[in-house]
């Protein structure tokens, strides 16, 4: 087993030993679960955010793969246990008794785990990933699997709303100002399944077996004592990929240059791909590009836009009139510049003690009714109207029944309620693991396959639900038992009676 000083790869991530990927506060609260008796204590943890990022309608998952990968690649090595082995107790002694790291180095995980599939559309309260088995386990996997979950669903997602408004294919080109090498893997696998093309990151090409695509910097240009012989230079290595970029000293001319070299390719059988535009007034440059390459008879050489884009400026650019056969995308999506973290929470929603027959619902209560947590071991139910578009989602409990209406409630406001009932549906939680080994199937690893459920699941949703500005909210509510059930835990945790 690897290390993270070590991090090669194997299945297309890197493989580390994941046990210490963690806070310190389970690891001391699973030495209390050990401690106390507590090692059969069964617990159900839910995975859900409350906000859909960037102020959109939905979210695109993510994650899940390296999810399975982590659960398999979960142990302590030697070098783990000897490393908490030297932890001292701030006010004296050791933090870890020798007893519990010896239980702790034999740990095998044993975990249920189900979870939504990755490019699945996602909304807000409702569960994505369920966690079932020994409460100490549980605990022991929520950071890393938050970890995981939360930057790859966020990056994800704002590779889908790029995507959308860019309608021509997007190479992400973020590594330079990614967060670290592991984040921008990360962040350009999740970036393909959220709909890119292709990724610059020549690494995660590798690992993650997704198209890799670039084209030449400003220093090419600049390394030759003329950009005409630059891009003729250019032109010769790359007869079959030529993008040249046009803006190093002045757009004008280097597209002039460009549609020089266009033409002696054309001459030689060759075909000029494209041209790349990094600077100024991208809408209005493009224009002009498109003007003097048409009356050149160059029409298949496409525009290539890059600099600073978002799913804003592309949109901008787009509804000014720009021609583009296809967009560079870096900084804003690689960083989820605009909104640096997804929110997404790990509640303990139900425990079932030895001897126990039924699983008994748990809920967080502070003074802020958004902040309450979803009681139950829950899956969600995705219904259909008659045309494939999605209907409403309908968070319930596996081991209660489900009202005759299939009426959903909104977890916030009794009033807000919608019958579902005729329509088509099916449950959106499936296996991840099983007695703590994943049991991902291939296709439900590859982050291409991802993409094209992506696409699919972003077809079935209302345009209403996917625009950038104040999106209309998709209806996610709560089945009615479940939300009667929940107001009565509120009630009883509280000390009140319900019905005031
Ligand atoms: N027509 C346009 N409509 C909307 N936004 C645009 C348009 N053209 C360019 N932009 C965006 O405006 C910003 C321009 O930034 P900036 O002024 O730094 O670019 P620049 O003039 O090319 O300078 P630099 O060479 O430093 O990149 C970028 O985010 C770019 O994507
Ligand atoms: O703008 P992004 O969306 O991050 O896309 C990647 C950028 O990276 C390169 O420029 P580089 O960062 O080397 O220099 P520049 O910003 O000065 O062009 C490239 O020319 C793009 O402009
Ligand atoms: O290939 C490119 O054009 C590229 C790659 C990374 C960053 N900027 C541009």
């Amino acid at each position: 087993m690897k290390t993270l000083d070590e991090p090669t790869v194997e299945n297309g991530t890197p493989r580390l030993a994941y046990g210490l990927l963690t806070d310190l506060y389970q690891l001391t609260m699973a030495q209390g679960y050990w401690e106390n008796d507590k090692l059969d204590e069964q617990a159900c943890f839910t995975v859900f955010f409350r906000d859909a990022p960037f102020k959109g309608g939905f979210a695109i998952a993510c994650g899940m793969s390296q999810l399975a990968e982590m659960i398999d690649g979960f142990e302590f090595t030697e070098s783990d246990i000897e490393y908490l082995a030297g932890l001292n107790a701030p006010g004296g002694g050791k933090l870890f008794k020798a007893k519990f790291l010896e239980y702790l180095q034999a740990l095998k995980l044993s975990v249920d785990i189900d979870a939504v599939r990755e490019g699945e559309v996602i909304f807000p309260m409702e569960p994505i990933v369920r966690v079932m088995g020994p409460i100490l386990e549980c605990q022991l996997l929520e950071t890393a699997l938050l970890n995981c979950v939360n930057f790859q669903t966020l990056i994800a997602t704002k590779a889908a709303r790029v995507c959308l408004a860019a309608k021509t294919p997007v190479a992400e080109f973020g590594l330079r100002r990614a967060q670290g090498a592991g984040g921008s893997l990360w962040a350009s696998r999740a970036a393909v399944v959220g709909g890119c093309a292709s990724t610059s990151n020549v690494l995660a090409g590798k690992l993650y077996d997704i198209p890799v695509s670039g084209t030449h910097s400003h220093s090419w240009v600049m390394s030759f004592d003329s950009e005409l012989e630059a891009f003729r230079a250019y032109a010769k290595c790359f007869p079959t990929n030529c993008v040249l970029l046009v803006d190093t000293y002045n757009v004008k001319k280097g597209i002039e240059n460009a549609i020089t070299v266009g033409l002696e390719m054309r001459e030689r059988g060759e075909k000029l791909a494209g041209i790349r535009i990094d600077s100024g007034d991208l809408a209005w440059l493009s224009r002009y590009a498109r003007e003097r390459l048409d009356a050149a008879g160059l029409t298949d050489c496409g525009i290539v836009l890059s600099n600073d884009l978002d799913e804003y400026t592309i949109e901008s650019i787009r509804e000014q009139g720009a021609n583009v056969m296809s967009w560079g995308v870096g900084t804003k999506l690689a960083t989820a510049y605009d909104q640096p973290a997804l929110g997404g929470v790990y509640k303990l929603s139900a425990t079932k003690s030895q001897g126990d027959s039924k699983w008994k619902a748990r809920l967080k209560v502070t003074e802020m009714s958004s902040k309450l947590t979803l009681p139950g071991v829950l899956d969600v139910r995705r219904f259909f109207f008659e045309d494939g578009r999605i209907a409403g989602d309908m968070v319930f409990d596996v081991n209660e029944p489900v009202n005759a209406e299939d009426k959903i409630i909104d977890p916030s406001d009794l009033l807000r309620q919608k019958s579902l009932a005729g329509l088509a549906s099916e449950t959106l939680l499936r296996p991840l693991s099983r007695d703590g080994k994943s049991v991902l199937a291939a296709e439900d690893r590859c982050a291409m396959a991802a993409q094209a459920r992506a696409k699919e699941a972003l077809r079935k949703l209302d345009e209403s639900q996917k625009r950038l500005l104040n999106p209309h909210t998709y209806p996610v509510g709560l089945e009615e038992g479940m939300w009667h059930r929940r107001a009565a835990l509120v009630a009883e945790l509280r000390g009140q009676k319900i019905g005031w």
